[in-house]
Order: structure tokens, then C-alpha cells, then sequence
């Protein structure tokens, strides 16, 4: 069932509005939960396999606090790779982005995002960008003070900065991706080789798998992507968040590289920046000055989906047609 909560008056005048843009979101998340069953739970990862593959959800926020809901709208899961985003802005707020890229580029590669084989081929091993393993490692390793508490830490604040909430570590998911992640190992110690890893190897390991277990839900994630629609300054606490710079560079890395190798496509057919994860999280912006006047968000939102049943690059199969859907009918292409 869709929900509509309206915390300010908008640009639709009438409830009655936002009731139709409610009914038709319910309607298509319904209709695309069949696709659930064309996916399935990330199964190299144990604990992801708890999940139920038939959830679908959908959770839409404006810039005056609107937020448009359907489907499993309050289940909650781990960020996975949309964490790869957030640690990427936490390291260029604390060390600036030409530091950061530096150390990590801002090129797609066209290869699953836990691929190791770029790093060989070319010298001298700089991971091409922070959305695939390789690139979140360095960032990872990067990130805030010394200690991976501190590391954590600094990743952690600006989630609650963005959300207002701050989120806790599913410490089951953690255990059961430190106690798998062999190739996430073997890639920190092939950058540690070459040079692209700023602190041990274990600990930039320990980082990035606790970012990527932190547990979120879709709405969390529809406010970072406000957040991002609004180049860093959060319209609801009215705060500026993010430096410019780092949320246009990060909005242009999700449109080439956050949909793993398959991010030429949604950019050609949903045409959104956006950022999925394996556990079927995908994080979308609809930039402030994309807003289309036939949907129900004219200045932009943030959209955050869930639905954990995956395909085989790694993207949730109900929750990309879910987003396709949304985008088309809406309009809401960057493009
Ligand atoms: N694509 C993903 O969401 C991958 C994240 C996962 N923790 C991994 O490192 O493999």
C-alpha cells in the first residue's frame, strides 16, 4: 500500500495531487514485483541470503519534505557497495579531492566491480574509480584519522549528518563478509604492493566491510540522494553538507561507473545517477534542475529502493525496472 506524508506544502496544491502520484508508484511496484523472481539473494556473501527475494520497496523525498512511499518502504538491509558513495564524499571532505584522486581515478571500466585485472594491466595500478572493490579499498584506507574506529567514525557522521539518524553496523553481515572476503583480500594486497593502500591491509579490510554492513533503509538512502539532487546543501535541514565540487564529481561517478558493468544502460534508459549494492539497495538523484513538471518532485529528489534479489552483474532485478518505470513515466531523465 502507498503512503503519501506531507510535511510542507509543495507546488501541487491539492493533497489530491500527491494521493494520484502515490497510486500510480503502488501500482507499478506491484506490477514489478513479479521481476523479484527473475533474481536471486547475493549468495557469496552468507548472511545476504536471509533476505526475502520477493521484497520490493520504494521510498521518493523532496526538497520541502515530501516523501512519496510504496511497497516493503520500511524493510531494512546493508548499504553494500551504495557505502562506496559515502566513504568516497567522507574521504574528499577530510583530505580534498585532488588528494583523493590522487590515489583513485574516475574512469569506468566496464568490468564486474570486484575485478582485479585492470589493476595489472595497467601501470601503475591505480584503481580506475571508488565505486568498484579496488578503488573503496584505497578510500577506505584513507578515510578519516589513523585507527579504523576513527576511520569508521568518519563515515558514520556523515551518514547522520545526511539522514539525521545515526545508523548501526549489522555486526552478522560484517563477520560473514570478513570470513569470506578473499578476493576483497587479495585485491588490498595487491594495491598495498603498489602503493595505493595508506594503511595495513587488515584494517583498510575491516573498514570497508564495516561500511558495507551498515544497515540502512530506503529512506535513509532517498535522503542522501536528495542531498546529492541538491549539490551537497540538504534542503530539509537547510545545511550545506557536501562541498560542491564533491557532489558534482560524485553524482558524475554514478552515472558512469555505480551501476557496475551495467551503467551505460541506465544511463541510456533510466538516465539517472545512481548506485546500487549486492545486498539490493539502489540509491537514485534526480538533480534539482532535472525535475520534470509531470512528476511529483519539480526541484529534484532523492529516490531509494530495495529489492535483494539480484542479477548476475550485481543489481536488484525488480528494483532497476522499478526505477526504469519511474523515470520514464515521469520523466525524469538527466539526459
Ligand atoms: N557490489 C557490492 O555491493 C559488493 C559489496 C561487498 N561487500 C563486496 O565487497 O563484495
Amino acid at each position: 500500500m502507498s503512503m503519501v506524508k506531507e510535511t510542507l506544502p509543495n507546488h501541487h496544491e491539492t493533497t489530491h495531487d500527491l494521493q494520484r502520484f502515490a497510486a500510480q508508484l503502488d501500482k507499478w511496484v506491484e506490477h514489478d514485483r513479479i521481476y523479484t523472481a527473475k533474481g536471486e539473494c547475493a549468495s557469496y556473501i552468507p548472511a545476504l541470503q536471509k533476505a526475502d527475494p520477493a521484497q520490493l520497496g520504494v521510498v521518493m523525498v523532496g526538497a520541502d519534505g515530501t516523501v512519496l512511499q510504496a511497497g516493503d518502504s520500511e524493510a531494512s538491509f546493508t548499504l553494500q557497495s551504495i557505502s562506496k558513495v559515502i566513504s568516497f564524499m567522507a574521504a574528499c571532505i577530510d583530505f580534498g579531492t585532488s588528494y583523493v584522486l590522487d590515489h583513485v581515478d574516475v574512469e569506468p571500466t566496464g568490468d564486474a566491480f570486484n575485478s582485479i585485472v585492470r589493476l595489472e594491466l595497467h601501470k601503475p595500478g591505480k584503481p580506475f574509480n571508488p565505486m568498484i572493490n579496488a578503488g573503496a579499498l584505497t578510500v577506505a584506507s584513507m578515510l578519516g584519522k589513523r585507527t579504523p574506529q576513527e576511520k569508521v567514525e568518519s563515515f558514520m557522521s556523515l551518514i547522520s549528518r545526511m539522514t539525521g539518524r545515526r545508523p548501526t553496523i549489522n555486526e552478522e553481515v560484517f563477520q560473514s563478509e570478513w570470513m569470506t572476503a578473499h578476493r576483497n583480500r587479495a585485491l588490498a594486497y595487491y594495491l598495498q604492493e603498489n602503493g595505493y593502500l595508506e594503511c595495513a591491509v587488515e584494517e583498510a579490510l575491516e573498514v570497508y566491510l564495516k561500511q558495507c554492513s551498515v544497515e540502512i533503509g530506503p529512506t535513509d538512502i532517498a535522503m542522501i540522494g536528495l542531498v546529492l539532487a541538491h549539490d551537497g546543501y540538504h534542503p530539509i535541514l537547510k545545511e550545506q553538507i557536501l562541498p560542491l565540487q564533491v557532489a558534482r564529481i560524485t553524482k558524475a561517478l554514478m552515472v558512469t561507473c555505480g551501476m557496475y558493468n551495467a551503467s551505460g544502460k541506465f544511463a541510456a534508459f533510466i538516465g539517472l545517477p545512481a548506485k546500487s549494492g549486492v545486498s539490493g539497495g539502489i540509491m537514485a538523484v534526480v538533480p534539482s534542475h532535472a525535475g520534470s513538471s509531470q512528476s511529483p518532485f519539480p526541484n529534484g529528489c532523492g529516490i531509494g529502493i530495495y529489492g535483494p534479489a539480484i542479477d548476475e552483474v550485481g543489481n536488484s532485478v525488480a528494483g532497476s525496472r522499478l526505477l526504469k518505470q519511474i523515470a520514464q513515466e515521469w520523466d525524469l531523465s538527466i539526459f
